[in-house]
């Protein structure tokens, strides 16, 4: 079930007329969305299409050549603890010795309760964490030795460690089957609704994402737009976006996006 329509009226993220550009590549032409507290959006897109780029813009790691962008009322800025985020990530390598609260607790570092406090209050933070993304029953196992879903529930609690108001997850869903991509999906929507957090997942595929998203934010070619999955996911928008023809083919509840590369 999709969050209260009266929850979503606050604006965490304005973005107006927001030009990127990377070295001598244009990767945003002219952006502009707002994202309100409690949303949950996937951010989908082609290879390169700048997805990653829109999130590290957000976290105040590169910055916009013009346009205005506000993140929870302000210019966006590095080691903002309202945000959490959760870089794409890589199976750990199996002989990994740390356990998989020591990875949660880097959460902290930098911040408040960081390794300067070995304390009760460190520990209980990082279970309530793990608790959330119910990972509490492999806390001290080997990281290296866990599931693909179980390492990423670890990332997903890292990330909640400062109580954030908008959660950033960058390609969580990679390397997961479907039911344990499912399972990541449920946990995410639950943390989102439960915290009244907005979320922002890049993705690469919408269908495991239909049933829960409350937007997408589409990227390609330069170009983004904005909307429910059944706006933007069409032939006419994806063909607008692309510049080059694009059909959207729905099948089964699912929709398939065929002449362009997703
Ligand atoms: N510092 C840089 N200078 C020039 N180009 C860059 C720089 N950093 C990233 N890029 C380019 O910006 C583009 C967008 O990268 P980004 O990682 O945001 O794409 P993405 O949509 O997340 O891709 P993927 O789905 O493959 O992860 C890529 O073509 C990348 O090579």
């Amino acid at each position: 079930m999709k969050n209260d329509v009266a929850e979503r009226n606050t604006p965490i993220i304005t973005l107006e007329n927001v030009h990127i550009q990377l070295g001598n590549r244009t990767i945003q032409e002219d952006i502009s969305l707002t994202v309100n507290e409690g949303e949950f959006i996937a951010i989908l897109g082609p290879n390169g299409a700048g997805k990653s780029t829109l999130l590290k813009l957000l976290l105040g790691l590169i910055k916009q050549s013009s346009g205005s962008v506000r993140v929870l009322g302000r210019a966006p800025r590095r080691g903002n603890t309202d945000i959490g985020y959760a870089p794409q990530h890589r199976v750990l390598e199996a002989d990994l010795a740390l356990r998989a609260r020591d990875v949660v607790g880097f959460g902290l570092d930098g911040h408040r309760w960081g390794p300067g406090w070995p304390s009760r209050q460190r520990n209980e933070i990082i279970d309530k964490a793990l608790k959330e993304v119910n990972a509490l029953h492999f806390a001290n196992a080997p990281v290296g030795q866990l599931s693909g879903g179980e390492q990423q529930r670890l990332l997903i609690a890292q990330a909640l460690l400062t109580n954030p108001r908008l959660l950033l997850l960058d390609e969580p869903l990679s390397n997961l089957d479907i039911t344990h991509g499912q399972e990541i999906v449920t946990l995410v929507r639950n943390v989102c609704r439960a915290r009244n957090a907005a979320v922002l997942l890049v993705a690469h595929d919408v269908n495991p994402l239909l049933n829960v998203i409350d937007k997408v934010i589409y990227v390609a070619n330069g170009n983004s737009t904005i909307g429910t999955p059944d706006e933007v996911i069409t032939t006419e928008t994806l063909t607008r976006l692309y510049g080059s023809p694009v059909e959207v083919v729905k099948a089964l509840g699912r929709m398939f996006v065929v002449g362009a590369e997703t």
